[in-house]
């Protein structure tokens, strides 16, 4: 019978943010019982207490796992991002820590592309001004600034999975599609790739922004590349907040330079729904301001609460860690009849000679091996009999340059 380090019902893990019902009850289903879960995000002060003995910890855009944060998790052994962006995180403070990040890289794409695409067609028809019109007791009927989006060019800056999903929806609308990404990418449909952003949006009907949140992409659109849009065109930022510089834009809607924009995401976003949101955007009829909800359907939510709380459980349970975004990647077979040990270590040469050394004089037969590295650190994942997995563990525990080790489930 396999030996453990802890047992399941002893494993915290900590939810926040309210992340899908469908990743508790994974994590339910693999036996894992002890959750804490949290609607929204928690405080800094109750965070830092909350994170104290938590094993796993699941947060969506909202909480920062800062490296002072991480400092105080001294039990922390993975994290899951439950949405597409993990810069809310600081990667390598947990990579160093020894601990993976996990996130959904696909499972809201399509629910951001669809909200993209209907506000292209409201912007072009002017269709937020009429309303904030209608709502205050008038009566915009006119074509004037009023467009069919057949026909026009929409300029998609980053074009990973959102900004491919969305070329191809606004194909359908018979739109030409044009994008500009720092990688050469494949166009998908019948788009084109601009090597200038400045070009692209010079170009553009409609720019949509899809990048990352990275030190390049901090206020990547500022005055001078608002400058570069055609008059009369359309921005629209369901990124991250910091790749506008939001005054700038603010200034450049007020003086008719831009017809209209659609902004999800923001600088500083209030840290509840009770919070209020200020931003210079407030009151202009011809921008869309929506609460960072591009991500925000049931059927996205559910899909990431299963897919982010399954890789979770996975790790915890066999030490798989593919598509986690800091760590290096290890694809496990299942460890029936042996118990699994996980070593991870600063990357230097000779631990894994320590290693075999070690076992073979205390007698420890290894099963299975396997040893992937970053620049950083390295993971060996051993099997081995599991009426020498304690010793096993001593001996790791004893390699110089050891960070973490683990006994799994
Ligand atoms: N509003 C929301 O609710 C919401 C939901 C999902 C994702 N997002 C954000 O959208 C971003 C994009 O998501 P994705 O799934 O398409 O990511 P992705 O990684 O698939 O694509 C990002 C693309 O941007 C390109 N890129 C990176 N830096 C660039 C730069 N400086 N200039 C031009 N291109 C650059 C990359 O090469 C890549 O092709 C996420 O990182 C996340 O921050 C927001
Ligand atoms: O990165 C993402 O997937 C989006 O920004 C969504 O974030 P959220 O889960 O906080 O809505």
């Amino acid at each position: 019978m396999a030996k453990h380090s802890l047992d399941k019902d002893k494993i915290k893990i900590l939810l926040l943010e309210g992340v899908h019902q469908s990743a508790v009850d994974v994590f339910e289903r693999a036996g894992y019982t002890n959750i804490e879960y949290h609607k929204a995000a928690l405080s800094e002060e109750a965070l830092l207490t909350a994170i104290k003995d938590a094993h796993f910890v699941g947060i969506r855009s909202r909480t920062q796992l800062t490296e002072a944060v991480l400092s105080h998790a001294a039990k922390i052994v993975g994290i899951g991002c439950f949405c597409i962006g993990t810069n809310q995180v600081n990667l390598a403070a947990a990579e160093k820590l020894g601990v993976p990040v996990f996130n959904a890289p696909f499972s809201n794409t399509r629910s951001v592309a669809e909200l993209v695409l209907g506000e292209i067609i409201m912007l072009l028809r002017g269709i937020p001004q009429r309303n904030a019109k209608a709502h205050r007791g008038g009566w915009l009927k006119s074509a004037t600034g009023s467009f069919e989006a057949r026909g026009k060019t929409l300029g998609v800056i980053g074009y990973g999975h959102i900004g491919t999903q969305l070329g191809i929806l606004a194909e359908t609308l018979g739109m030409r599609v044009m994008f500009f990404d720092i990688e050469d990418k494949l166009p998908l449909g019948n788009a084109q790739q601009v090597h200038s952003m400045e070009q692209l949006m010079s170009l553009a009907d409609v720019v949509s922004l899809h990048v990352p949140e990275t030190p390049q992409t901090k206020e990547m659109i500022a005055h001078a590349q608002l400058a570069c849009m055609r008059k009369g065109s359309i921005l629209i930022n369901a990124s991250r907040g910091t790749v506008v510089d939001i005054d700038a834009l603010a200034a450049a809607l007020k003086e008719e330079h831009l017809a209209g924009a659609a902004i999800d995401v923001f600088p500083v976003e209030p840290k509840s729904n009770t919070d209020e949101f200020v931003s210079p955007l407030r009151g202009l009829d011809n921008v869309i301001l929506t609460p960072h909800i591009g991500g925000s359907t049931a059927e996205a939510q559910e899909n990431i609460g299963i897919e982010v709380a399954g890789k979770l459980a996975k790790y915890s349970d066999n030490g798989s860690t593919m598509t986690a975004v800091n760590f290096p990647e290890v694809s496990l077979a299942v460890h029936s009849g042996a118990s699994r040990l996980l070593h991870i270590h600063r990357n230097r040469p000779g631990i894994l000679i320590q290693i075999n050394l070690a076992f073979a004089e205390k007698g420890i037969n290894i099963a299975a091996q396997y040893l992937q590295t970053t620049a950083d650190i390295g993971y060996v994942v051993m099997d081995v009999d599991s009426d020498q997995a304690d010793q096993a563990l001593i001996e790791l525990q004893a390699i110089e340059g050891t960070i973490r080790t683990r006994l799994l489930h």
